[in-house]
């Protein structure tokens, strides 16, 4: 029996640092509740594997504390890796000797005893997995099927997925949103998923947490984000507009009177305009790879 942590949260994560070769990561603090769906977003090198290495130990901080499950890192490693399913960046199958997908899959099914096999049975045939078929010889895209397969055929309480989808045909894909979707449905999973992929995110994420050279810069609600950033079309008439509370980036049309505002507080944005008799012409929904842009953009002009 695992011992009931202090906590009731699913991950908390305080102080943590680890100083890799090209990105300090840390110092983070975040503390995670049963039953969020979070997607990890952010540049290439960001940090975001490495996080996921440490909250699965496999990796050790230099400093601060993981606790995964209400354990620190380390405490009833077996009976709280059994509660985890995790995808990790890139398959490590070629040190552990087993050659086809059977075999492989019966090792993993061995370390869980939630384990379903009629669960993983169905997983693999849906996905189009042969028992038979040998490791080495899987594609990029049926490795991340197996993965994914083996994380979930346990019914973890925490998800933990680094890009799942990369190198998935559209069908696979379509086919592993409806699963993770049916997973989530049991209102208690805690997920999270690197991704760089903007559908993904809308799609499943509850809670988009955004990592930048190894820090995490913000931890939002989606729909909060996707209601409070707007791209709002204006009759300037010659206004300054730059000041304006939220806004990130004005695009004056030259020699019109119209001009595009992205603002990421919309509603303080236009009771601005308002005061100033600034007639908005249209509003308009920012996508999610454009608000990451300008992020990153405010965080690097805050850094430096
Ligand atoms: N074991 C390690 N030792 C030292 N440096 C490492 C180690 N693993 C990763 N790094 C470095 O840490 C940085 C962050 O890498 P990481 O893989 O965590 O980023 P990422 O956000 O997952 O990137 P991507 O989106 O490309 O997958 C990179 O500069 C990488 O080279």
């Amino acid at each position: 029996m695992m011992e009931q942590g202090q906590s009731s949260k699913a991950i908390s994560i305080k102080g943590l640092r680890k100083s890799l070769d090209k990105v300090e990561i840390g110092p983070i603090d975040m503390e995670i509740e049963p039953g969020y769906v979070i997607a990890i977003v952010g540049l290439n090198g960001a940090g975001k594997s490495s996080i996921f290495r440490l909250m699965m130990d496999m990796i050790k901080p230099d400093a601060g504390e993981i606790r995964m499950l209400g354990q620190t890192n380390g405490q009833n490693e077996v009976a709280v890796k059994q509660k985890i399913g995790y995808v990790p960046e890139a398959e490590a199958w070629n040190d552990i000797g087993f050659s086809t997908v059977k075999e492989l899959t019966q090792f993993v099914a061995h370390w869980y005893p939630s384990w379903s096999e009629s669960k993983a049975q169905e997983l693999l045939k849906r996905f189009g997995l042969d028992g038979k078929q040998k490791l080495a010889h899987l594609s990029k895209g049926m490795k991340r099927k197996l993965s994914f397969i083996h994380a979930i055929s346990h019914d973890p309480d925490i998800l933990l997925m680094d890009e799942p989808t990369s190198g998935l045909d559209p069908f696979a894909w379509r086919m592993m949103m409806d699963e993770l979707m049916a997973f989530m449905e049991h209102g208690d999973k805690t997920v999270l998923f690197a991704t760089h992929i903007v559908e993904e995110v809308k799609r499943i994420a509850d809670h988009i947490a955004f990592i930048h050279e190894g820090k995490l810069r913000g931890f939002y609600e989606k729909d909060v984000l996707f209601d409070e950033w707007k791209t709002l079309w204006v009759e300037h008439q010659g206004r300054p507009l730059d000041q304006l509370s939220g806004v990130v980036a004005v695009e004056k049309h030259s020699g019109a009177v119209s001009a595009k505002l992205i603002s990421r507080s919309s509603r303080q944005t236009e009771a601005e305009l308002h005061r100033l008799g600034v007639k908005v012409i249209q509003t308009q929904a920012v996508e999610l790879d454009e608000i990451l842009g300008h992020l990153i953009q405010i965080d690097i002009e805050e850094a430096g």
